[in-house]
């Protein structure tokens, strides 16, 4: 046993240090600026390698999207698939000498199956799911993802006809009733799914399954083909969820006759069994992130690689996305008169604090607008480095496309958006420059390569290539090399934009949204700040 061990151990290090690392896709999303005629769906043509993803997954339906999490897009084609059998070995390699137990697969499988739905199917719109659930593990991982399901706040319902007695089973039906999830039998079930039901999670059979299904799955099955009928009547249908394999399909040869079930997303297990190359839905994933380099070795596996912290990836063809169906409902505390401050600035500091505390990427990144003297305007992102009752201040080159602006035309505009609040500030102001002490003592504080960075980059020109900007980079750090204080370039410093009106605006329900606007006034000689509500 110990031989076995350290033989495998050996084998996953020496495979780790040349595991090629498979290319992973991302497309891109823009601000939806482009407003295509209803009808009008297209595909993103642009696929970009990228070393670590972390995009949101947009789908084909309205109401369905990616969520923050990461995801990503594999060539099919480079992707390799499971006999039964050899799903079968995986499984009996992984839990014998490989060290895992049942639990522990089921666990991940199935929080693989939640998650992949939480990805495309937002809980808002795709509320009620009904997991049927078989008398094997895929039925295992039916009963885990429910319980997912229930805590990423959807309302799962459970249909588990062919109960085992296995201590594994009995605890996570206990853990199910113990979250009130309702169980529901053959007998409750309603003859048309379509109109309780959201999703449909098909978790009867995995890669066990062999001739055709027995009572009482042969009639739930038909429950999840006659969906498609009504579909084609133009009745909105649930999407249909399969685990591993669609039910009834076979595992290798897929969907014999052509009168199986057609599920909208498939979740594929581990890796995918040959039946999943027939799978022509608009959601292919995989999940079951488990698998030592030493199984994908054996079984010349190619899989996709996760994501970030991920516990799916999309693999297959990008759906088609259709831009004008993307949109969220934004739904936030009331944001009243009443309870803003007085001063902008501590109304600011306060929305920026929760930003913070929301653990929000960069909430100090904002839109910076300005139009030179030909009233064209131009915006770019740039880091708030300070705000106080003088102002807010960023940094930059003084000879760049923004600082010729505003030597032109010294008024801007900054947009904060703080997307996990629902929340956007603008503050529009004339601006100046910092002082020559402010900037030098703002530069020294930067990291020395970012120091050097500034140097090298005559921001706003163009440059032959890559290479010219690390050539120059390296004579900069041997010039610098036993140098404690980098000089700062007279071309870089800050800019401070003295406010003259700001709006605070958050997201509310049916695009009423709030937005409270501050602008200057005097009153008896002195300046104090009006508050007034703009219409959304
Ligand atoms: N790495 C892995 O391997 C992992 C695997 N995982 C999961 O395990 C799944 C495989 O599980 P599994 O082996 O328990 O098989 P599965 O198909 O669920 O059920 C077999 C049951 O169905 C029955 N049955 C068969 N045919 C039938 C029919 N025609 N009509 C009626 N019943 C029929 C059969 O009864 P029998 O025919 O033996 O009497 C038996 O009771 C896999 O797909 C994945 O989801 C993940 O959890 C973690 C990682
Ligand atoms: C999140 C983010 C923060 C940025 N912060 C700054 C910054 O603080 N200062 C800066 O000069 N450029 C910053 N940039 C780069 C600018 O967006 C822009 O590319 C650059 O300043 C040139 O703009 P210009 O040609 O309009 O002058 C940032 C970019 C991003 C995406
Ligand atoms: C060109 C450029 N300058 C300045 C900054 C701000 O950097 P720092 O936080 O080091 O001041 C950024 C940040 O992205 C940048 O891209
Ligand atoms: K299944």
């Amino acid at each position: 046993m110990r031989g076995v061990l350290g033989k495998s151990r050996k084998m996953i290090c020496s495979l780790l240090s040349q595991a090629p690392v498979s290319p992973a896709y991302y497309y891109r999303s823009s601000p939806s600026i482009y407003k295509p005629k209803p009808s009008n769906r297209f595909s993103w043509g642009f696929l970009a390698p990228i070393p670590s993803p972390a995009i949101r997954v947009f789908c084909s339906k309205p109401g369905e999207v990616g969520g923050l999490m990461a995801s990503s897009v594999q060539n099919q084609g480079s992707i390799s698939y499971l006999t039964q059998r050899e799903a079968a070995e995986v499984d009996e390699t992984l839990m014998g000498p490989l060290g895992f137990s049942v639990d522990q697969l089921m666990e991940l499988a199935g929080l693989s199956v939640a998650t992949s739905i939480a990805e495309v199917y937002k809980p808002s719109e795709y509320n009620r799911i009904l997991a049927i659930c078989g008398p094997g593990n895929n039925g295992g991982d039916g009963l885990v993802a429910a319980r997912h399901l229930y805590h990423f706040g959807y309302k799962p319902f459970v249909c588990y006809p062919k109960r085992t007695q296995k201590p594994l089973y009995s605890g996570l039906v206990t853990q199910l009733e113990s979250l009130s999830i309702p169980f529901l039998s053959v007998d409750e079930l309603p003859m048309d799914l379509s109109k309780d039901f959201d999703i449909l999670v098909d978790a009867m059979f995995g890669f066990s399954f062999h001739g055709a299904p027995r009572p009482p799955f042969d009639d739930l099955i038909k429950k999840l083909i006659n969906l498609h009928y009504y579909e084609q009547a133009q009745r909105k249908s649930p999407v249909i969820v399969s685990v591993d394999i669609p039910s009834g399909w076979h595992v290798e040869e897929g969907d014999v006759g052509g009168d199986g079930i057609k599920p909208d997303m498939l979740v594929s297990l581990t890796a995918p069994k040959l039946c999943a190359k027939k799978f022509s839905g608009p959601h292919h994933f995989l999940g079951g992130r488990f698998v030592p380099p030493a199984i994908a070795e054996k079984y010349k596996l190619q899989l996709p690689q996760y994501p970030g912290m991920s516990m799916c990836v999309r693999i297959g063809k990008p759906p088609q996305i259709d831009i004008s169906a993307l949109r969220e409902n934004y739904i936030s505390p009331e944001f009243l008169e009443e309870q803003v401050e007085a001063d902008p600035l501590d109304q600011f500091r306060k929305w920026f604090d929760d930003a913070m505390a929301a653990n929000l990427k960069e909430p100090n990144a904002m839109a910076l607008s300005t139009t030179g003297k030909d009233g064209k305007p131009s915006s770019r992102m740039v880091l708030l480095k300070g705000v106080d009752k003088d102002g807010f201040v960023w940094f930059t080159n003084y000879e760049s496309q923004k600082a010729r602006q505003l030597s032109e035309n010294p008024h801007a505009a900054l947009l904060f958006y703080w997307d996990g609040l629902n929340r956007q500030v603008r503050v529009e102001g004339s601006v100046e420059k910092v002082s020559d002490e402010e900037s030098e003592q703002y530069f020294h504080s930067r990291p020395r390569g970012s120091q050097l960075g500034a140097i090298v980059s005559k921001q706003s020109t163009v440059v032959p290539g890559r290479h010219v900007l690390h050539q120059q980079y390296k004579e900069l750090e041997e010039k610098y090399s036993k140098e404690s204080l980098i000089p700062k370039p007279k071309y870089w410093g800050g800019y401070r934009l003295k406010p003259e009106r700001f709006e605070f605006w958050q997201g509310q329900p049916s695009r009423l949204h709030d937005r409270l606007e501050y602008s200057p006034q005097e009153t008896d000689g002195k300046r104090v700040w009006k508050i007034v509500r703009l219409a959304p």
